[in-house]
């Protein structure tokens, strides 16, 4: 028995994101949760011959606590995306309260969930749940993961599309780590598992590596002020959740990167430390998932000058991303 729950599940992320759980047939139970429509989505939704029972709630009569019962996976899409001309930074200020809203939802009536954070700035609303799990007593390092799968999954894409061959895009695995924004974003091509072509120009791997970077921002100028990826990254979270249930229900050796706390394994936080020459809180890095989640992070290994060149450029801004997300769950637990 797994019950998934999405909070944002009437958005532009929610709504096939919730499709896509629904028609996961390791999802027995499904609680969608949002301050609009939920009712709506779920009624459709629960007409899907699938074993997923779905129910959809609204904040009134304790509609986030109805929707968090018994959740062992919660995926956070809430939250406004962006319009062209704004960074992901720029919807901390919205975005920042919601998420810290509905953390202090799953601390208080699903504590032992695994959360995923889609809702941006990721390297920041990663932060603010841990913090917020820290000052409710129930934080577990292993169990909070920042969603950086879209990313993943744009590196296959793009990749395929650079060799020529489309049709392999599924199969090509390019770790990407560091964070979920802008130059925070950092491929590590080398290790693809679909080498590029022998000779490629610098400039052709420089443009390769900003597409990656700034992927999103692609789609957001195309969405012309509508919104930011929905369906890729709809596409993205499922898969991502999926991969945290298979884990869960035992499934051994299943790794991908996420932004997790590093305190989620020290061992392999110490490796990776050492690689980047600065301690950080969060980073992704290809992760290994277990029944509790997090089970071993793994180190950047062999890269190459130009890939060290990208890891330094990230480590400020992460540095400071983090920091943006830890000092707002201090700040508004000082005014209380
Ligand atoms: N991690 C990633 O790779 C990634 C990719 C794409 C988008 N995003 C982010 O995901 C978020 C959502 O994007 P979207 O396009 O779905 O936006 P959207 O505006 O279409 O949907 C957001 C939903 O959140 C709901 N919501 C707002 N406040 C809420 C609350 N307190 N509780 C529950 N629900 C609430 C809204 O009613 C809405 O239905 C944005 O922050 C966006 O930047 C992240
Ligand atoms: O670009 C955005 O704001 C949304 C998301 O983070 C993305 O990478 O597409």
């Amino acid at each position: 028995m797994v019950k998934a729950v999405v909070l944002g599940a009437a958005g532009g992320i929610g709504q096939p994101l919730s499709l896509l759980l629904k028609v996961n047939p390791l999802i027995t139970e499904l609680g969608l949760y949002d301050i609009v429509n939920t009712p709506g989505v779920a009624a459709d939704l629960s007409h899907i011959a699938t074993p997923a029972k779905v129910e959809g709630y609204l904040p009134p009569d304790d509609g986030l606590i109805k929707t968090l019962t018994g959740a062992d996976v919660v995926v956070i899409p809430a939250g406004v995306p962006r319009k062209p001309g704004m960074t992901r930074d720029d919807l901390f200020k919205i975005n920042a309260g919601i998420v810290k809203g509905l953390a202090e939802g799953i601390a208080k009536t699903a504590p032992k969930a695994f959360v995923l954070v889609i809702s941006n700035p990721v390297n920041s609303t990663v932060p603010i749940v841990a913090e917020v799990f820290k000052k409710l007593g129930v934080f577990d390092p292993k169990r909070l993961f920042g969603v950086t799968t879209l990313d993943v999954v744009r590196a296959s894409t793009f990749v395929a599309e650079l060799i020529g061959n489309l049709g392999a895009a599924p199969d090509v695995v390019v770790p990407v780590v560091g964070g979920h924004s802008g130059v925070t974003i950092v491929p590590l091509l080398s290790q693809s598992s679909h080498p590029l072509p022998a000779g490629l120009a610098t400039a052709d791997y420089e443009a390769l590596v900003k597409r990656i970077q700034f992927g999103g921002d692609e789609v957001v100028k195309a969405k012309d002020g509508t919104g930011s990826a929905t369906l890729s990254m709809a596409y993205a979270g499922a898969e991502f959740a999926t991969k945290i249930i298979r884990a869960l229900k035992g499934e051994k050796g299943i790794i991908a990167p996420s932004f997790v706390s590093l305190a989620s394994d020290p061992a392999g936080a110490a490796a990776l430390t050492a690689e980047l020459g600065q301690e950080l809180a969060y980073f992704s890095s290809r992760v290994e998932l277990g029944p509790q989640g997090v089970e071993k992070l793994y180190p950047l290994g062999t890269i190459t000058d130009a890939e060290k060149v990208l890891v330094k450029a990230a480590i400020p801004e992460l540095i400071k991303n983090i920091e943006t997300g830890v000092s707002f769950v201090e700040a508004s637990t000082n005014k209380l």
